[in-house]
């Protein structure tokens, strides 16, 4: 059978290609490569902020069949650079459809490849460790291949740099909305309790509407607050969310906030992915860049402290370097699929960090009660002010 002419184009940074069909938005991107092992929740990867500068792989084959809904979008506008998948994305098929994946895409200037072998992909990205990449959408099919390459050799990668400030929000906000679906043995806290003080790094929208159910009073600030600011709301606890880039890049404004805010206060502090490795930064641990990082909704994690073990949803390139954390910092959780650090507290006050998504939307429910804990450490202090 004559094959259909190619319209988009792949390139890896060593010179591997990979043709396909475009779709979406028309031109190039280059980016970070990784990919996501997830079976739902493609609109969700595409508009999660910490994919900022990454090109995401979507190794379930079913990507497009349910389309997109103004209700599940992270935040406003996709961040990811790119989506690779296995076949071109099928036709909406859902109640909940408001348009189909590909015109949403092409609106918003994100560029998807399909009919890519995203088996062979995903094995060339776990051998090269995150390669680098650039991809270009022609309906014309016309390529410069060279270019392509040299584009992607080009692209000066993750490590460095800080995205956060590209993606935080211009201004502060109140943020009140609930989680629309509940988690199994929860119960909604009507009415807030606790004034929490979010700082945005790139934060998930179901990060706040966990926060907000769990009994919250948000007030959402940009990254580059200071303590200062920060105090000036009068906060019962601080949270800090996930975000895109090298968490070492934000040593410059989140980092010594941070520590500032452990050195002044004794407030409850809960931070989530970019958060937690910011933390672990702030209280003097290092982190390193993964090889291909962790990008699914399946991988299990061991609570060192009850020996429990949570099926988590996760998206991170970097980890925290648990040889480094020092005294008084324990570690509270591993991944059982390579050990790495999944999460921190210090030993003597409630201040804790996970590197996985217990908001998980659409994904497992099981880390729910990390929301719960970070209230009832709000409510702890409260009964002793
Ligand atoms: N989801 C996140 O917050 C990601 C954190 C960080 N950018 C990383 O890749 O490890």
């Amino acid at each position: 059978m004559p094959q259909p002419t190619p319209t988009a184009c792949l390139a890896l940074a060593d010179g591997t290609l990979f043709y396909g069909t475009g779709f979406g938005a028309t031109g190039q991107t280059v980016a970070e490569l990784c990919f996501n092992t997830a079976m739902t929740g493609y609109q969700e990867i595409m508009t999660d902020p910490s994919y900022a500068g990454q090109v995401v792989t979507f190794t379930f084959p079913h990507v497009g069949n349910v389309g997109v809904n103004p209700e599940d979008d992270e935040t406003a506008e996709p961040v990811a650079a790119g989506m690779v998948v296995k076949w071109d994305p099928t036709s909406p098929s859902s109640w909940r459809a408001a348009e189909p994946l590909k015109t949403w895409l092409e609106r918003r200037g994100r560029i998807g490849i399909g009919g890519i072998d995203t088996r062979r992909l995903t094995r060339a990205i776990r051998r090269q460790g995150a390669p680098h990449v650039a991809i270009a959408h022609d309906p014309e099919g016309k390529f410069d291949i060279e270019a392509l390459i040299e584009a992607a050799r080009g692209f000066s990668g993750l490590v460095g740099l800080d995205l956060a400030r590209d993606v935080t929000c211009a201004q502060s906000y109140r943020w009140d909305e609930m989680r629309w679906a509940w988690p199994e043995g929860y119960t909604r806290q009507e009415s807030p309790k606790h004034k929490v003080v979010a700082l945005d790094y790139g934060a998930k929208r179901n990060i706040l509407r966990c926060l907000a159910s769990a009994g919250c009073d948000v007030t959402v600030l940009p990254a580059t607050a200071t303590a200062e600011e920060v105090l000036a709301h009068s906060p019962d606890g601080v949270f800090l969310s996930n975000g895109p880039g090298d968490p070492a890049a934000t040593g410059q404004y989140a980092v010594p906030m941070i520590r500032e805010i452990l050195d002044k206060t004794e407030l409850p502090l809960f931070g989530i992915c970019l958060g937690h490795q910011m933390l672990a930064l702030a209280l003097g641990a290092k982190t390193i860049k993964m090889n291909h990082g962790h990008h699914g909704a399946n991988h299990p994690v061991k609570d060192l402290e009850t020996g429990k073990v949570e099926i988590t949803s996760m998206n991170h390139g970097f980890t925290v370097d648990s040889q480094t954390l020092p005294k008084g910092v324990k570690e509270t959780h591993v991944s059982l699929f390579d050990g790495s650090n999944c999460g921190i507290r210090m030993s003597d006050r409630p201040v804790f960090s996970v590197q996985y998504h217990p908001e998980a939307s659409p994904g497992p429910q099981d880390s729910y009660y990390l929301f719960e804990r970070f209230a009832a450490a709000m409510a702890a202090r409260a009964q002793f002010a």
